[in-house]
């Protein structure tokens, strides 16, 4: 164990070419971690807060960086209760969860370079499962993420039948070729969004249509099950004012949201469903679930926001069977293990998660991987989200 000597805080840029925190933690005996902050575009309302780069590391710098240095980096715990000591809200608002997040991934870091390990051995230990997570790969996409798109804001590929975690990723890789080549002989153009999906000017019912082919054209090719799924990121879609779900000049009442979306899992065989309600409809997300949830993973991603205490909520009332965890929602490593841990223990399965906003940080390939989660969302194509990818290829072969 070596005690953190110093961090040194910047602005970098992340994909959307905004600016975001950058964080590098050096300890006494030379063990190096640098992490970067994601950022959010269709955040959810209940999220740790993210200020505003530069007010966020001068904020940090002041507040938190004189509480961590002299503490052990390997005692995860100890740093992440000093930086919600140092932030004093509950939400992160004073230092930024983006500092927070930053400074705790890269204590994670720098606390596995002491010991000579890699990140996903040093968080998930000696006795972690031996699994890899099911990568659910952005394919076709709108919502936020792309203007003049589909309505729902993302369209997943979920190669479950992939007997490798490398097979996967090429599958899904294969799957975004293929839609791309089935929407060039529609004539359709395509540019990408945030996350590299592509956001061609189409209905959902048409992106219903190229996904349904592309996973069975791909599928045939490789020999093993590839499903699809949907990120509906429904607080997006609701219109509280109206009471309605907003797709384009169509609208539909809560109820018949329900309805709808039970519809698309019937009829394609949806393999998973994230924030197919807004994040207040705790009761419609459990009328969904038991409906559908003995066939369909139905995530909570706004509904949850990596937070024990909705989480919890959730739970009590079978609001969903999965949850989405972004380290960046709630602003420490520890707080998002300990959100893995409670959903685990009750049957939740865990999507660890990129968001739309990246940097080349592989943590969150890592994070799965230490916490046995059976899923990781982190996109197809772009090279942020193939760092996360390809760090993961080389975790299973053994090569991190
Ligand atoms: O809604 C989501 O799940 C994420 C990532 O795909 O998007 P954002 O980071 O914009 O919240
Ligand atoms: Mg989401």
């Amino acid at each position: 164990m070596t005690r953190i000597t110093s961090i040194a805080l910047r602005r970098v840029l992340d994909s959307r070419g905004n600016a975001t925190v950058e964080a590098d933690v050096l300890t006494e005996s030379g063990g190096f971690g640098r992490a970067a902050a994601p950022s959010g575009a269709s955040t959810g309302e209940y999220e740790a807060v993210e200020r505003p780069p530069s007010e966020a590391i001068a904020a940090a710098r002041e507040h938190a960086v004189p509480r961590l240095e002299g503490l052990y980096a390997g005692d995860q715990r100890e740093v992440d209760a000093a930086l919600r000591a140092a932030d004093g809200t509950e939400d992160f608002s004073a230092i930024g969860a983006n500092s927070a997040v930053a400074i705790s991934m890269a204590a994670a870091k720098a606390a596995a370079d002491v010991i000579g390990a890699p990140l996903y051995q040093h968080l998930g230990g000696a006795f972690r499962g031996e699994n890899f997570p099911v990568p659910l790969g952005n394919v076709i996409g709108g919502g936020e993420h792309a203007a003049d798109a589909t309505d729902i804001q993302e369209f997943l590929a979920a190669p479950v039948g992939a007997p490798s975690v490398s097979e996967a990723v090429f599958a899904n890789a294969a799957v975004h070729a293929a839609a791309a080549s089935i929407l060039a002989d529609r004539g359709v153009p395509a540019a990408k969004g945030d996350e590299g999906a592509l956001a061609p000017s189409i209905s959902d019912a048409e992106a219903f249509e190229v996904m349904a082919e592309a996973t069975d054209r791909v599928a045939e090719e490789v020999g093993f099950s590839i499903r699809f799924g949907l990120d509906m990121a429904g607080a997006e879609l609701y219109d509280a004012d109206a009471d309605a779900y907003v797709y384009g000049e169509e609208t539909r009442s809560p109820d018949e949201q329900v309805e709808y979306v039970a519809g698309l899992i019937e009829e394609y065989d949806l393999a998973y469903v994230e924030d197919p309600l807004d994040e207040d409809d705790y009761d419609r997300f459990a009328t969904l679930t038991e409906r559908v949830g003995d066939r369909t993973l139905i995530c909570g991603d706004d509904l949850f926001v990596t937070n024990v205490d909705r989480l919890e909520e959730g739970i009590d009332v079978g609001a969903a069977n999965s949850i989405l965890i972004k380290p960046n929602q709630i602003g420490t490593l520890s707080q998002a293990f300990d959100a893995v841990e409670l959903a685990t223990r009750n049957g939740y399965d865990s999507v660890i998660s990129h968001r739309s906003g990246e940097t080349e940080d592989t943590t969150i390939a890592h994070l799965a991987v230490a916490t046995d989660a059976p899923y990781i969302k982190t996109g197809t194509v772009g090279g942020e989200r193939t760092a996360k990818l390809n760090e993961l290829i080389r975790i299973a072969d053994g090569a991190v």
